[in-house]
């Protein structure tokens, strides 16, 4: 891991409210130097996030920085040179312009713009500028639009699902693209992703998105490690009390037959485990979007019924 320290972005108790939506109260910190994911099912607010962070959105609490400095004071343009967007659908308003006319503009509005880094990323992903943004495959676009992010040489880049529409090498160009871009150590990368193979190979730091809230943020090898799995047999009644007790218990389950208990403090529930002499049938490490059902399943149970436990 590369790293400066710092924070690239700070959001403090960030809230927006929506006739159908409730985003907030937001607390986070994307540490300076690495790459965190934002990882939560559609309609969580992750794009949400993003606009609030580019002074799109404006909340109705809290407050935004990015890169050390306020959003939202009607100085926000000169930092936005400073940030590379890659929002989740490309704007619509630009289809009728050819892939040069937009880097173009890029050239004149970026004091960083770098016209050879560009051309080399348009030979690597194979993307002819010469057509209309609108007449790109959707694949064509993504590739088109990354290269324009990249070529700025932004120091936050802000990624918002930047592999829709790639195939699968393209999807590879992308990730070297993006650890290369790490290469310096003192850039930050943000990226919105559903893909565990992509958040698996680039991110640093997770943070887990729900229903408006963050529900936490973790180092990804700690947290990969950490959560686990375990199967008892017998039935749901016969382990709630005892499991109820084991160290990190983040999910307890009848799975028929068997009671799956999900902790996320996999060393100290097997010392727990071995202490008691309980002998489980089985046991498996977990993937993030095992991790991510557990959360959803877990913040679902607390809104409806007000539950702190995960016992029922
Ligand atoms: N159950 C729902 N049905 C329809 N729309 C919803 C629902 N929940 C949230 N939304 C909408 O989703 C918006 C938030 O979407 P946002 O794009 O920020 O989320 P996201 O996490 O990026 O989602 P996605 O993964 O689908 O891109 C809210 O403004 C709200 O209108």
């Amino acid at each position: 891991m590369n790293g400066q320290g710092g924070t690239a972005v700070r959001m403090t108790g960030v809230r927006l409210r929506q006739p159908h939506f409730q985003l907030g109260p937001i607390h986070l910190e994307v540490p300076a130097g690495f790459v965190t994911a934002i990882v939560g099912p559609n309609g969580s607010g992750k794009s949400t996030t993003f606009r609030l962070m580019l002074d799109l959105t404006k909340p109705d609490e809290g407050g935004i920085e990015v890169l050390g400095r306020t959003i939202g004071n009607g100085k926000s343009i000169e930092l936005l040179k400073r940030v590379g967007y890659l929002p989740e659908e490309p704007y619509r308003h630009d289809n009728v312009i050819r892939g040069m006319d937009k880097a173009e503009f890029y050239k004149h509005w970026y004091p960083d713009w770098d016209v050879n880094h560009y051309r080399e990323l348009l030979r690597l992903f194979e993307v002819d500028h010469s057509i209309r943004l609108g007449k790109m495959s959707k694949g064509m676009r993504r590739k088109f639009d990354l290269a324009l992010t990249l070529s700025h040489h932004p120091d936050l880049l802000l990624l918002d699902e930047p592999s829709s529409g790639l195939d699968p090498l393209a999807w590879r160009t992308m990730i070297e693209l993006l650890h290369r871009y790490m290469e310096s150590g003192d850039r930050t990368i943000l990226i919105a992703s559903h893909v565990v193979e992509e958040v698996k190979r680039l991110a640093d730091f997770i943070v887990f998105m729900v229903n408006g809230k963050v529900l936490g943020m973790y180092e990804k090898d700690e947290l990969l490690t950490g959560w686990h799995q375990f199967y008892f047999p017998g039935g749901y009644e016969k382990w709630r009390a005892v499991l109820s007790e084991m160290p990190g218990l983040a999910g307890l389950e009848d799975a028929g037959g068997v009671v799956r208990a999900v902790t996320s403090s996999a060393r100290e529930a097997d010392a727990w485990i071995a202490a008691r002499e309980l002998v489980p049938a089985g046991r498996k490490s977990m993937e993030l979007d095992d991790i991510l059902a557990v959360l959803v399943e877990r913040e679902k149970r607390q809104r409806q019924y007000g539950m702190k436990g995960v016992v029922q």
